[in-house]
């Protein structure tokens, strides 16, 4: 697999479209790049470096020759054409939810089971945006200090709900600015000026499947079925870069200092802890770009136990998709 010719289906969303600046920034060696989606978009282009690709209508004939497919496709869609690339002998990496728990698909976060990738029988997944960055966040404290249970609230970004969630947050602001009514489509409630606590559908418990996500997700990438985790998942009319607070209860007590210490050293991750300086990691500073961000680290008591409390920020599109399935497919190259 010297030169490889890859397809990104679903190359005119928001993941898509990042996937072609990925794909360029890590020199994966490409012969052929093509690119699918809807109908809508056939025969409209998109640059790839200095090159003018014309985007082609995805069916389940696209497949032939094509060593390595990106899929930047919701679930309805990905569910159509996915098993066909496999059929076809394609390596898949996989953006859709469909497959994350499949005990036959890996699942990973490069930067901390980059390994399980061997595992695959043609299909890897990419796990959900926001379990990416929570675990590239801690992942080199759970090393240091088992992690054996979370409590999480997200405040996600209108771009994780693809194109038409930015559409939808931008169309807001400006009719409300002009005095006109707001009729939501995307988000079930209006989002310019307001904050949703539903991302998903509910489960008899009440939680979200976004918020069931990360200790599904969590547990596999992990390798730790035991681990807990309470997750409270919020719509925020932010356009892009998912933020977090993730309160960690540790095997072993780290002081602040040795936290800080350990998670600036951790792949991936820059930390941002200056309070005196007012320095904090924020989605205006933090999209755009592959790192995700760590600051306000703190130690509280909660019963007889000390936790500890970090926020956290990254792009979701990017790392929390485009450049975590670019970056399997560069470890996978590179070790295989
Ligand atoms: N946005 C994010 O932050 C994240 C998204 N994901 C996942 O990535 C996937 C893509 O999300 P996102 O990029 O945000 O979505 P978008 O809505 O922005 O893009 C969807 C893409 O799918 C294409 N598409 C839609 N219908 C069809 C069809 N019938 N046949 C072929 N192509 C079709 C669209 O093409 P067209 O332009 O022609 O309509 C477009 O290219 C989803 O599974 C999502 O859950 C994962 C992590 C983060
Ligand atoms: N649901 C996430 C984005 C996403 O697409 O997640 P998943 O790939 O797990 O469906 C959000 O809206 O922010």
């Amino acid at each position: 697999m010297s030169q490889l010719t890859v397809a990104i289906l679903g190359a005119t969303g928001e993941v898509g479209k990042e996937m072609l600046n990925s794909l360029l920034e890590r020199n994966i060696p490409i012969k052929d790049l093509k690119l699918f989606a809807s109908k809508r978009s056939a025969g409209q282009t998109m640059m790839f470096g200095d090159k003018e690709l014309v985007i082609e209508t995805l069916t389940t004939d696209c497949f032939e020759g094509i060593d390595v497919v990106l899929c930047a496709l919701d679930d309805d869609i990905a569910r159509i054409y996915l098993p066909e690339a496999k059929k076809q002998g394609c390596l898949v990496i996989d953006n859709s939810s469909i497959y994350r728990l499949d005990e036959n698909v890996p699942l990973v976060v490069p930067e901390v089971n980059p390994d399980d990738i061997f595992n695959h029988q043609g299909i890897i997944a990419n796990p959900n945006c926001s379990t990416i960055i929570a675990l590239v966040a801690i992942a080199k404290l759970h090393k240091e200090a088992t992690i054996h249970s979370m409590i999480v609230s997200t405040y996600q970004a209108v771009s994780g709900a693809g194109k038409q969630g930015i559409e939808e947050l931008e169309t807001q602001v400006v009719d409300i600015a002009e005095g006109k009514s707001v009729t939501p489509h995307i988000f079930p409630y209006q989002i310019a000026y307001n904050l949703i606590p539903q991302i998903g559908g509910f489960n008899e418990e009440g939680h979200s499947s976004e918020e069931m996500k990360l200790q599904n997700e969590g547990r596999k990438i992990l390798h730790h079925p035991d681990l807990d985790v309470t997750c409270t998942c919020v719509r925020v009319p932010v356009i892009r870069s998912h933020s977090e607070a993730i309160t960690l209860f540790l095997d072993k007590d780290l002081s602040v200092e040795e936290a800080r210490q350990i998670v600036s050293e951790t792949d991936g991750v820059k930390l941002i802890d200056d309070l005196d300086h007012q320095g904090y990691p924020m989605p205006l500073d933090t999209s755009n770009q592959d790192l995700v961000y760590v600051g306000r680290i703190r130690k509280s008591k909660i019963g007889n136990q000390s936790v500890l409390t970090l926020w956290c920020c990254g792009d979701q599109v990017r790392k929390g998709a485009a450049t975590n399935a670019v970056q399997i497919l560069e470890y996978y190259i590179q070790n295989k």
